[in-house]
């Protein structure tokens, strides 16, 4: 690897930050989210498919924490795990320190697709995620306002995103760029306190994509609900979190965690330092290695069974 972590952090640094860190962890509020060894195999008849093996993370309140990973490599199921779609055969999900494992209702989704339903208007669809909520739900009761209140909220966030002109306008006649905002105002304006954000920006063209970016960052530093985001895109991570997982070919397990060294408010052009630009080109080099273990997987048969962890999980500063 061509950048070491202390090329970012002088000594001194490392001591006031071990300092702060040590200050934290003594008033440390639990995590927004915690996966605590997290192990999958999909089994069908007589095979079984190891997909998560021992994933551990964490995300804090108001953070925002990227997975990126092979293709394959389970990030999905662990969304899917972590809402409640599937049990894992091992580990445990806390959310504020609670064991929520394969409980649902307490995570908001933006998916890949928009999934705007075509025949309710943009502001119906918006108002979803509040229609949907669990009522047990403690953020629910705690935000329990009129529906006229709601929309009228609802309308005001419109506006904010540029989307004010369209609230009675129906999915169809929207851009992409314009549902994924909307998709994305729906998961925000639901109850649940951690939002799950899905490869978002995939089936955008590049520059929708990149001003979704800054739009995104923008809303998130305003709002600072905590995130857990997937991408593959390893500039779209390093702009946007506050630290990232790593995984590798499935088995997925962690095998390098960034807390992201650059300030906020971050803006594109923070893409252009030759840190930023380092960073990139160590978390590519580190991809491609794992995309290469995944396709000799793929080229033996067997080696689904391979164990790609060493127990050893590399954490970047
Ligand atoms: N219900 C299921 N039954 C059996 N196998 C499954 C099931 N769901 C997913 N898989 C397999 O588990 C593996 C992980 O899939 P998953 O969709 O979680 O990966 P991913 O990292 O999200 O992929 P991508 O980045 O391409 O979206 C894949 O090999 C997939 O075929």
């Amino acid at each position: 690897m061509s950048l070491h972590p202390t090329d970012l952090t002088s000594p001194h640094m490392a001591d006031e930050q071990q300092r702060a860190g040590e200050a934290q962890v003594l008033t440390s509020t639990p995590p927004a989210l915690e996966l605590d060894g997290i192990s999958l195999a999909f089994r069908e008849k007589r095979s079984s498919l190891p997909v998560l093996q021992e994933v551990s993370l964490t995300v804090k309140p108001g953070e925002f924490v990227s997975l990126i990973g092979p293709s394959g490599s389970g990030k999905s199921t662990l969304f899917h795990i972590i809402g409640g779609l599937l049990q894992p055969q091992q580990g445990r999900i806390r959310m504020h320190g609670r064991d929520i494992t394969g409980e649902r209702g307490h995570i908001s989704y933006m998916p890949q697709q928009p999934a705007l339903f075509p025949w309710r208007t943009t502001l119906d669809n918006i108002l979803l995620g509040q229609e949907n909520a669990p009522r047990k739900d403690a953020a629910a009761s705690s935000r329990s306002v009129s529906e006229r209140e709601r929309r009228k909220e609802a309308l005001q966030w419109l506006e904010q995103v540029g989307l004010g002109k369209f609230a009675k306008a129906y999915p169809h006649t929207l851009s992409g760029g314009m549902q994924q905002r909307a998709a994305f105002l729906r998961a925000l304006l639901s109850p649940q306190e951690l939002m799950l954000l899905d490869e978002p920006f995939s089936a955008l063209d590049a520059l929708t994509r990149a001003d979704m970016q800054q739009w995104l960052l923008q809303m998130w530093e305003k709002n600072r609900r905590s995130v857990l985001f997937i991408t593959h895109s390893i500039e779209e991570a390093l702009l946007l979190s506050d630290r990232i997982y790593v995984l590798s070919a499935r088995p997925a397990s962690v095998v390098h965690v960034v807390d992201v060294p650059f300030p906020r408010p971050r803006r594109e052009e923070i893409t252009l330092d030759p840190r930023f630009v380092e960073w990139k080109r160590t978390m590519t080099g580190w991809m491609r290695e794992e995309k290469y273990k995944l396709d000799d997987n793929i080229n033996n048969a067997e080696g689904v069974h391979k164990n790609t962890s060493d127990g050893g999980v590399n954490h970047y500063e």
